[in-house]
């Protein structure tokens, strides 16, 4: 079962994510961008004010394609659990939101196609739920992506995902204390993945 964590720089993913090692321990807990040559090219890219966007997209979708058949098939396909801290929903959210300064037209179901193709979508994905403003200062502008004004516009970009996918996606009020969001988080997965095992 492939369980992803999704939502905005400073949501608390990292931190859920890291809380729920303790807890499936068998578990493969992975992330994106992931920590190959193609996570490095990711973040030269973030690290560049003037990367074009298209180019961009292409090395986030490399690093996706490279973490499908190196980490997250193998684990799947030998019946674990897996965890993944962001996934192909942040290209979504993310992408989208920048391809919306380009001339793409409709950057949301182009990205999407991008995948389609290829990809795995989760089997269910936990949205960490905060406002733009709470998520910069929580990432504390470490990169390009971590300011207000780009952030409200990718979390719009999640909010159509969610609507498209209601089934998929459970979301937490990620406002709340930290050790509030993690006993939410670990209850909203024991439930997913009893239910997983029920209807396997
Ligand atoms: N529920 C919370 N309330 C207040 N602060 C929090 C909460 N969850 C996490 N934080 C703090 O916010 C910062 C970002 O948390 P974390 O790294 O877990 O988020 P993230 O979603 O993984 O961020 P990024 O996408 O930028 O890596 C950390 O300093 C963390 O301690
Ligand atoms: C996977 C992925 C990530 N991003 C962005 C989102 C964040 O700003 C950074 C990753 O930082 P984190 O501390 O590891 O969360 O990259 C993106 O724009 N598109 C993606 O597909």
């Amino acid at each position: 079962m492939l369980i992803t964590l999704e939502g905005l720089d400073g949501s608390g993913k990292t931190t859920v994510w890291e809380a729920l090692h303790d807890v499936y321990p068998d578990a493969v807990f992975t992330r994106e961008p992931t920590e190959s040559w193609y996570g490095d090219a990711v973040s030269r890219s973030m690290s560049d004010e003037d990367a074009d966007p298209l180019a961009e997209l292409f090395l986030f979708t490399a690093d996706h394609a490279d973490h499908l058949s190196r980490v997250v098939r193998p684990a799947l396909d030998a019946g674990k659990l897996v965890v993944s801290d962001r996934y192909s929903d942040s290209r979504f959210a993310y992408q989208a939101a920048t391809l919306s300064r380009t001339d793409v037209t409709r950057p949301l179901e182009y990205v999407q196609g991008i995948h389609a193709a290829f990809s795995r979508p989760p089997d269910a994905t936990v949205y960490l739920d905060v406002d733009p403003e709470t998520a910069a200062s929580r990432a504390g502008a470490t990169n390009k992506f971590e300011r207000a004004e780009y952030l409200a516009e990718v979390r719009d970009n999640y909010e159509e995902l969610i609507d498209a996918n209601p089934e998929r996606f459970v979301r937490v009020d990620a406002t709340e204390p930290p050790e509030d969001v993690v006993e939410m988080v670990e209850r909203s997965v024991e439930r997913l993945v009893r239910e997983h095992d029920r209807r396997e």
